[in-house]
């Protein structure tokens, strides 16, 4: 009995002792002076990354060493940080102090670095260098893979953070702040999403993981010698959401886009040069490739055009980009622009179905349901239709009563059902909705002529409802519309 008191009472003292150094910092010190007395025993080695190089120019590893530090899991540990507003909206990133050490381990080998900053006297200036001290004997073992993992790591932090740009190409030359030879770029501040785009749901997951397998598959693309790209072709009627699409696909990849406005380009060699001036992971796009074809509006030949979509330049100008082409109808388009290997994705982007109506009551007004939408449900199984675009502004005028958004919207439907009923019944035929392998392709009606309608009827409607709003629906309402 004795035996068992003394035996708890032991287990309870060292439960009591593991508390009490856990709870309070004797556990940290403990570890602290475990490394003062292992540091004393070892030789170790100090390497310098200084910010700037031998010329006063930026030293780029000390920037992706920085990138790596402030990633660290020990920062957040560390006794004193800084906070910094980041680039994210509302994001704040932890930053490390003037000479600060942090510790880090690689392959079971623990580095320290120390973040000096000297300033300089007679200039006021500060000369900035990371310090990295590591074991001599872990020295050969790690430094290599440890520097290309410094690499690696901050290079997939600057991609997730990235700040995507939109590229545009000038007429001239330009030596602007942001230009890259003929593109000029602002900041890709597109807000539509995958997630916000009305779709059909499965040709929206199918998409999305066509998209990722590309991501994924440079060996394979390298493998069959093969350039890594994949060119999609969104066709369908106005205001359907194929610029929202290609936006929204940019931020899904992470991708600058560079839009070519082949207007603006001089000739075949022109739209080459354009070409390489594009880099990796980017998206390339011609809207409007149909308009440019058929009209002659571009001086550039069918075959630059085909040889800019497919050729031998292609491998030339970075790895890892998607081509996007946008056009309102394919019908009258040449079929060796449309062949495999030119296009491998067709995505028919169609007028408004219930779904992509519920998507958008959802998106303009906060409505995942309401009373009316069964009728709304019906008067959409009369055949009657209308663009996204005309239908999220009908709602965006009347967003501050859902009611009255989707009784404008149904009596947009309802003038406008009888005359596509007609429309509807000759195209249905034709419609279907087929997939292969390497293509995507969604086909239904469509006739912009009715569109048009549509929006000579909104314009009206929107008279209408703008008696009854408040004044912000009315500068809403008075948008500028194409
Ligand atoms: N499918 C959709 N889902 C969500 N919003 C849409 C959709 N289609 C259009 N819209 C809305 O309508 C507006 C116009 O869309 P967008 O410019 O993407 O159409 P488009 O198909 O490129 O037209 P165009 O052929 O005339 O260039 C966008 O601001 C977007 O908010
Ligand atoms: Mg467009």
């Amino acid at each position: 009995m004795g035996f068992f008191l003394f035996l708890f009472l032991i287990i309870s003292f060292l439960i009591s002792v593991r508390l009490f150094f856990y709870r309070t910092t004797l556990i940290y010190r403990l570890k602290k002076w475990g490394h003062w007395i292992e540091d004393r025993i070892h030789v170790h080695q100090s390497l310098k990354v200084p910010q700037l190089n031998e010329n006063n120019q930026e030293n780029l590893f000390y920037r992706k060493v920085s990138t790596y530090l402030n990633s660290l899991s020990t920062i957040e540990d560390s006794d004193f940080t800084n906070l910094i507003y980041g680039k994210k909206p509302n994001g704040v990133v932890l930053c490390l102090d003037d000479d600060q050490t942090i510790l880090d381990t690689f392959l079971g080998a623990r580095v320290s670095w120390t973040n000096r900053v000297e300033r300089i006297e007679e200039n006021g200036l500060c000369k900035k260098t990371f310090l990295l001290k590591l074991k001599k004997k872990d020295k050969r073992r790690i430094l290599q893979s440890y520097i290309q993992h410094i690499y690696r790591a901050s290079e997939d932090i600057d991609s997730r953070c990235k700040e995507l740009k939109l590229y545009m190409n000038t007429a001239t030359l330009s030596d602007d702040h942001g230009s890259i030879g003929r593109w000029r770029s602002v900041r890709l501040t597109h807000p539509a999403t995958l997630e916000t785009i009305a779709m059909d749901s499965d040709l929206k997951k199918k998409v999305k993981s066509d998209l990722e397998a590309f991501l994924k598959s440079r060996q394979y693309y390298h493998r069959l010698g093969r350039v890594w790209k994949r060119s999609y072709l969104l066709y369908g009627p106005s205001g359907t959401g194929k610029s929202s699409f290609i936006a929204a696909m940019a931020k899904f990849l992470s991708y600058d886009v560079y839009d070519i406005d082949l207007s603006k380009v001089v000739d075949d060699s022109d739209l080459k040069m354009l070409l390489l001036q594009t880099s990796s992971k980017s998206l390339v796009v011609v809207e409007d490739l149909d308009r440019f074809i058929t009209s002659n509006s571009t001086t550039v030949s069918l075959s630059g055009i085909l040889n800019f979509m497919d050729g031998i330049l292609n491998s030339c100008c970075g790895d890892e980009k998607l081509m996007v082409f946008t056009m309102n109808s394919k019908e009258k388009m040449d079929p060796a622009v449309l062949r495999p290997g030119r296009i491998d994705v067709h995505i028919y982007f169609p007028l408004c179905n219930f779904n992509s109506f519920k998507t958008l009551a959802n998106n303009c007004l906060g409505v995942k349901d309401h009373k009316l939408f069964p009728q709304v449900e019906e008067i959409f199984q009369t055949g009657a239709t209308m663009s996204p675009a005309e239908m999220s502004e009908l709602m965006i005028c009347n967003r501050g009563s859902p009611g009255r958004a989707l009784r404008s919207v149904m009596t947009a439907l309802q003038i406008n059902g009888d005359g596509r009923k007609s429309v509807l019944a000759a195209e249905e035929s034709s419609s279907s909705v087929a997939e292969t392998s390497s293509v995507l392709v969604m086909d239904s009606s469509c006739s912009v002529p009715v569109v048009k309608e549509i929006q000579k009827l909104y314009g009206l409607l929107k008279m209408k409802s703008s008696k009854k709003i408040g004044p912000s629906d009315q500068f809403s309402g008075s948008m500028d519309r194409r």
